[in-house]
């Protein structure tokens, strides 16, 4: 489904990502993990077209995607969150899960204002939709409160629902048990390969080790820009070149 295919993105001096290749197949889940500064979030960032690569490609269904902008590859089926929960804290939970949804309507957010016919119709099954996701996450009680006075763990759910709502066929997670509790991590867990029961391919960037083995199909890992290794969670904890840089180096890998 997605083909990275050798990509380099340099900050300077710092090599980010160096010739990075592997492939996501429709269906996985995929993790991408490795020690601090290891890349990870400029993949994500590359994928998204935060930044375009100094070199290759990220081909998407067999069209290059990379360098395009966020609201044609969010047309296109992608959809992300990110590191450090970015939602509109003084927007109620419901609000926010809208504003991943308009992407999707036909009357968007010009439509709204212009308060063409059929616009009444469409905010009224856009509700219902957003609705059925903040089910989804376990938030319908909380639809109505100001996402900036849910605690972080919500927040987080929040911004996976926001995600939904563009009804991706890629989802791409940033970290997405950092700060959690191990219980919020077990539901994190549920919910993500409920997530590919609904037929969404998942690509996560985690440090949380126990996560990404048990949900896994295929992890990538990455050291220094690099891709180190690649395959099953079985495969990824018997590998030496891995174990080496998770704990040959203490105190860059977190776990
Ligand atoms: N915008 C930027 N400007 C300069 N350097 C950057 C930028 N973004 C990332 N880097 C550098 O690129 C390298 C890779 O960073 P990146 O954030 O992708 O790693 P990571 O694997 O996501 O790390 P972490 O696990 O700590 O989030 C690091 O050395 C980082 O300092």
């Amino acid at each position: 489904m997605l083909n990275i295919e050798n990509v380099s993105k340099a900050f300077g001096g710092v090599q980010a990502l160096y010739r990075v290749h592997f492939q996501v197949r429709e269906g996985h889940i995929q993790a991408v993990i490795g020690p601090n500064g290891a890349g990870k979030t400029t993949l994500f960032n590359v994928i998204t077209g935060v930044y375009a690569p100094d070199e290759g490609r990220i081909v998407l269904d067999g069209t290059e995607i990379h360098g395009r902008p966020m609201h044609e590859l969010v047309a296109r089926g992608i959809a992300r969150t990110f590191q450090n929960v970015e939602l509109f804290p003084s927007m109620t939970v419901l609000e926010n899960v809208l504003v991943g949804r308009h992407v999707r309507t036909r009357c968007g957010l010009v439509g709204a204002m212009a308060r063409w016919p059929w616009v009444g119709r469409e905010e009224r099954q856009s509700r219902e939709a957003a609705m059925d996701l903040l089910r989804f996450v376990g938030l319908e009680e909380a639809a109505h409160k100001m996402s900036g006075d849910l605690p972080f763990g919500w927040q987080r759910l929040v911004e996976i629902a926001r995600a939904l709502a563009s009804e991706p066929r890629l989802l791409l997670l940033d970290e997405p048990a950092a700060g959690l509790n191990a219980v919020e991590t077990e539901a994190l867990a549920d919910l993500i390969q409920q997530i590919r029961s609904r037929g969404i391919t998942v690509v996560l960037v985690e440090h949380d080790m126990n996560l990404t083995m048990d949900i896994s199909d295929r992890i990538v890992v990455l050291d220094r820009g690099r891709k180190l290794a690649e395959g099953t969670p079985r495969e990824i904890q018997s590998d030496e070149a891995v174990m080496e840089a998770y704990l040959g180096r203490k105190g860059q890998g977190k776990r």
